[in-house]
């Protein structure tokens, strides 16, 4: 239990399909207060309920700042068309985060910088760490604000499993990953229905770089920046993005006709030789416990097929629900371990 009144929380993209999932899961929350909803000028003004087709009777806002003023905490499912400019603005880290929000953001826009923490509550939440950089770093420095991100729902599922295999047996030195992935994670109304139906359609944009890119980012550590710099009494830091092993990824990515739920076929070459049998990667899946508890329909993923594979080490078979622990549930966790840490003011 947090010793505390709950914390006002905002939510920009609500009425899409992550905001709507993250309005489910905190509704019930015992830590977070839903207080206001936030999503484009096409939603702005409506009940929530008129905007979305659903049961909330709270006003949708337009995403500025100043509906947002009692909120302590920002969760953002919004397009990612549109989340750059709004969660942080173009201006280095301004709008949200500028004005001192914590935001945790679902969408792509800022994995990749440098000083921004991707973070797949089952296996790296100590890259929270690097919020106090973030905020240092930031002209003028930030006291309150920073911006986390959660990862791509397909690299989300992977790299689980992935990770309490490296832990167990050491780094992954190959990785060919091939996705079918669900059509809900294409946002709305996303794939035209005359190419999903009674078909599979074998590209998805950008899907391949950012699973190849981020896994490196999630399943790496963090290390002093050489030669030696500081930022105020600390060690300048980064993302050391798997240095240690070269991980090399290849991603094949699949739309299919299904809802929810995004499928991964898996093959792993270990760095060890000889490498663990299937039965003993089996046994450290089963043992695997995260730094995070959690609970909860969708917060976790499901291994299956584990067996031997004859080009690289071993094959395995990973479902995970694209839009909660794929996006909402993630942010979520997220956001309580900031909390735990005294992150979040
Ligand atoms: N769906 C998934 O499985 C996953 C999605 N993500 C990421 O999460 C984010 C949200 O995805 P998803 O919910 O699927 O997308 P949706 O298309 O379902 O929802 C997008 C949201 O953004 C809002 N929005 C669009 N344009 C603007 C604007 N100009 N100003 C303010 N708000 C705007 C929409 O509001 P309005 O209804 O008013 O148009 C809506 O609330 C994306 O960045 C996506 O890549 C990440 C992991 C998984
Ligand atoms: N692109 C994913 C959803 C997602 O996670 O996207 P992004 O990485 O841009 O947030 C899908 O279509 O299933």
């Amino acid at each position: 239990m947090l010793d505390r009144p709950p914390i006002k929380v905002g939510i920009l993209g609500a009425t899409g399909t992550v905001g709507q999932r993250f309005i489910t899961l905190l509704s019930v929350h015992p830590w977070f207060a839903i207080h206001v909803l936030g999503a484009s000028s096409r939603s702005a003004g409506k009940p929530y309920a008129t905007a979305v087709n659903w049961k909330q009777d709270m006003i949708v806002e337009d995403c500025k700042p100043e509906a947002f003023k009692e909120c302590g905490v920002i969760f953002s499912g919004l397009d990612a068309d549109v989340a750059g400019d709004i969660e942080t603005n173009t201006d280095q880290r301004a709008h949200f985060v500028r004005l001192n929000w914590p935001v945790f953001s679902n969408a792509k826009n800022y994995r990749r910088d440098p000083h921004v923490p991707l973070i797949v509550p089952l296996v790296n939440l100590e890259h929270l760490s690097m919020v106090s950089q973030q905020q240092a770093l930031h002209s003028p420095p930030l006291k309150k604000g920073f911006i986390v991100t959660n990862a791509n729902c397909s690299t989300t599922a992977h790299v689980i499993p992935l990770s309490a295999l490296e832990r167990k047996f050491g780094p992954i030195d190959t990785l060919m990953v091939t996705t079918m992935q669900a059509i809900s994670g294409a946002g709305y109304p996303g794939v035209p229905s005359l190419d999903i139906i009674d078909n599979v359609v074998p590209y998805i944009s950008g899907e391949e770089e950012k699973i190849e890119w981020e896994t490196r980012k999630i399943l790496g550590g963090i290390a002093d920046v050489e030669p030696e710099q500081l930022v105020g009494e600390k060690m300048l830091q980064e993302f050391d993005l798997h240095a240690h092993t070269p991980l090399k990824i290849s991603a094949s990515c699949n739309r299919v006709p299904v809802t929810v739920g995004h499928m991964i076929n898996v093959s792993v070459k270990f760095s060890r030789s000889p490498p663990p049998s299937p039965q003993q990667v089996c046994e450290a899946l089963r043992a695997y416990r995260p730094g995070a508890q959690v609970h909860g329909t969708g917060a976790g993923v499901s291994v299956g097929r584990v067996r031997q594979c004859p080009v690289l080490d071993i094959k395995f078979v990973v479902l995970a629900d694209n839009v909660s622990i794929g996006a909402a549930t993630s942010s979520i966790i997220n956001a309580e371990f900031a909390v735990l840490k005294g992150v979040v003011g």
